[in-house]
Parts: structure tokens; sequence; C-alpha cells
């Protein structure tokens, strides 16, 4: 494709839910308002348990195109020819049916988080992908949000050193006391608890600061720990705290120099905390608001600590703080990455690939043992053998 030429990509949506109604509704955004010009997006199919929920879902959201169509399945969507990418939005514990299927059928597929249930299930769809040649990816947007690539930039500059700690947490508070236990937080067969919903975006942050950090050469944490407080509404965690250790290691396939450790939690209880993330590096601090998951200021104070060490950069003093704004609630940034990466030819994101998601799901595998979080029988449909 020439890079001047817009590239348009044909999705099919799956679900009809709160994410589903949040991504069609960034999907369209128009582009330019975020300063896309090289890819754009068109909705052709929707597929729902009913067909009336497809058709409503259409009629409340595209209401100007009545080419698109609505099946009352959604196998529907994965036949559907015009159909070029499938956007997964239904609980956890379906991802890897729904993902399955649609590679099966040649589909392109961006799957919500966490992407699977366990990291068995992900190594699966991951092969089949490659089997079937379709491009696929978690649906991590928070890893193309416009502050991250910014935060990056300075946190790998050297100005403020090597990252040491980073904390980060993510809680909402589900009034769980009140909502029924077939909601998807609380039922375990939804995969229900804190560490599978919330999570992956501490878990994000720990991957874009450490994992990702040059220094670590993408050397994986050499510990993992994990605890969970369950509830007694569901046996679900209601809360979950988890710590990465990245140690310097030299190895006959990586180098890493990366001292540091991150410090995860999060909760369906409580409110989220500000700053949702704290970055602390040897010479200065980058704090970060929430929502973490779609955050817009972040703030670097510089510590000037050691800079008369050889070798070490003079940082600036002081403080300043950065905020973002866009037209949209940023689901949109991860479908654009989207559509460039079919449109080249790719069949997984440099930003967000198959090893990153990988690690997620191994680590909230780990946790879920240390914590004793077992799935009712059926929900893993891959289990590693042992
Ligand atoms: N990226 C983000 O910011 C967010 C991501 N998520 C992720 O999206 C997924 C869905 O969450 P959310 O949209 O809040 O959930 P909802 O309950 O609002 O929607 C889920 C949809 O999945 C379909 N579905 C299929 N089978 C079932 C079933 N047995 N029970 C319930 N729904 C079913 C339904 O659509 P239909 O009837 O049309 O088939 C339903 O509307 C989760 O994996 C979650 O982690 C959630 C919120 C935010
Ligand atoms: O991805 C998510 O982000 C926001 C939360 O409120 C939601 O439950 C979760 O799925």
């Amino acid at each position: 494709m020439a890079s001047d030429s817009l590239y348009q990509l044909r999705w099919g949506i799956i679900s009809t839910g709160y994410i589903a109604t949040s991504f069609v509704k960034d999907l369209l955004v128009d582009p330019k308002t975020r300063d896309t010009r090289d890819v754009a997006h068109k909705v052709v199919a929707v597929g729902s348990r009913t067909v009336e929920s497809a058709q409503a879902f259409i009629d409340r959201l595209i209401p100007e195109n009545d080419e698109v169509k609505a099946y009352g399945s959604y196998d529907g969507v994965f036949a559907d020819e015009t159909v070029q990418a499938v956007y997964i939005g239904t609980p956890h514990t379906f991802h890897y049916d729904n993902a399955l299927a649609a590679i099966k059928a040649g589909k392109h597929v961006l799957c919500e988080k966490p992407v699977t249930t366990n990291s068995a299930e992900l190594r699966s769809l991951i092969a089949a992908a490659k089997e079937h040649s379709v491009f696929f990816m978690e649906a991590m947007w928070t890893r193309f949000q416009p502050l991250v690539k910014e935060v990056k930039k300075i946190a790998e500059s050297g100005d403020l050193g090597k990252p040491v700690v980073l904390h980060a947490d993510l809680s909402g508070d589900f009034d769980i006391h009140n909502i029924q236990t077939t909601h998807r937080i609380l039922d375990p067969a939804l995969g229900g608890g804190a560490l599978l919903d919330l999570g992956p975006y501490p878990l994000v942050w720990a991957i874009i600061a450490l994992y990702e950090n040059p220094a670590n050469n993408k050397a994986h944490p050499s510990r993992v720990t994990g605890a969970m407080v369950k509830t007694p509404i569901s046996g679900v965690d209601s809360s979950t705290g988890f710590t990465l250790t990245f140690d310097p290691t030299v190895s006959s396939n990586t180098e890493s120099s990366l001292a540091a450790q991150a410090l995860l939690s999060c909760s369906i209880t409580l409110d989220a905390p500000t700053p949702g993330v704290t970055i602390r590096f040897e010479r200065g601090t980058i704090t970060i608001e929430p929502p973490i998951y779609c955050p817009k200021t972040f703030k670097v104070t510089y510590l000037n600590k050691g800079v008369q060490q050889e070798g070490a950069k003079a940082a600036s003093e002081g403080s300043f703080s950065k905020t973002f704004e866009y037209v949209g609630k940023g689901w949109h940034f991860q479908a654009d990455e989207v559509a460039r990466c079919i449109s080249q030819g790719k069949l997984e994101s440099n930003l967000w690939g198959h090893d990153k998601s990988l690690l997620e799901m191994e680590i909230f595998d780990e946790v879920r043992k240390q914590g004793n979080y077992v799935f009712p029988p059926g929900v893993e449909k891959v289990v590693e053998a042992v």
C-alpha cells in the first residue's frame, strides 16, 4: 500500500454490551480528529445472540448506514465475506471460542482483555492465527494512548536514570453487595474477580515501563508473587496484590541490567487511587493520573540526584505536567493500529505483540495459582498438559 493512500478496514462486531458499544462509538469518530490520515474504519456487520439486539445496536449507533448487516449469531459475522476484521467484546470466558472461530474463518481478530482465561488458551490461539495467516491482537488499548508514547520517550531518554520501583493500582467499585451474582464481575463461571478484569491495567504499566525498558532486553521477571482476598459472595478475588521482580541477568539468550520491582494491585470494592501509577527512577519520578487505562495527565519530577556521577546525564530541575486531549474515549487508537498492521500485512503488532499478552497471561496463571483461584470445570478450554 502506498503511504499516502487511505486504507479502510471493514469490521464485524461480536456482541452488543458495554464495551462493544464504546468501541463502535470510537470507530465512528473521524480519524482526522486524532491526526490519523492513513487508516479509516467501517462497521459492516454486527453479531449478537439475538438478531433483535444486533439490529437495535445498529439502529442506536449507526442509524445512517443501512448497509450494516445484523446477525442473530456470532457465526453469521464470521461467515460474512465483507468482514475483514472481527472485534470480540464478550465476557472473558468466551474469548477463546469466539476468537478461534473467527480465526478459522480467516478473519483478523482484535479481542478484548484479558485475551483468554489462561496462557494455554492463548498459546493455542496464537498458533491458530499463525496457521491461518491472520492478524491477532489483544485489545490492550492503554498501550496505544498518546500519553504512553510521550512517557516512554522521557522514561527511556536516560535523564531520569533507570526505573527502580513501579506502583500501579486499578480499582473500581462495582457495588458487589447489590449486584447479581450472575454479573460477570462476580461469577467465577465468567472469570469474575479483580485480577482478570482490572489486573491487566496495572500490569500493562509494568510492561510498558519495566519489561519494555531497553535495559531489560525483553527479560521476563525472575519472580512473580501474588495474594488474593476472596469475597464470600461468590468466591472470586475482590482484591489482588502482585509483584514482579526484574533482576539483572546474563544467560545464553538474554542479558539484562535492569534491577526493578513492580508492586501492582486491583480491587472491585474501591475507587481508583490518585496517582494511579508512580514510576520511581534513580533520578526522578513519573506519576500518572487515573484512569490509568486511558490516562490524560502525567507529571515528571526531577531529583537531580547523582548527576555528578560519571555517565549520568544532567536532568532538568523541578517538575512539569502534561495533559492530552482528543475526540472520543480512546479505544480508536488500538483500532488504528489494527488497520495499519493489516494494511502492511503484519500478523501481530510491534507495540502490543503476542509476547506481551503471553507474559500477561502467564503472570495471571501464577498469581491465580498462588491465590488459589481455581475456575469452575469447563471454563478453561485449553489447559497445559502436566
Ligand atoms: N477495554 C475496556 O476498556 C473494557 C473491556 N472490557 C472487557 O470486555 C468484555 C465484556 O465486558 P462488558 O462489555 O462490560 O460486558 P457486558 O456484559 O456489558 O457485555 C458482554 C456482551 O457479551 C455477550 N455475551 C455472550 N454470552 C454472554 C453471556 N453468557 N453472558 C453475558 N454476556 C454474554 C452479550 O452480547 P450479545 O447479547 O449481543 O451477544 C453481552 O452484551 C470483558 O472481557 C471485559 O474485560 C469491559 C469493559 C471495558
Ligand atoms: O477494562 C476495563 O476497564 C474499566 C473497568 O471499569 C472495566 O470493568 C474493565 O473491564
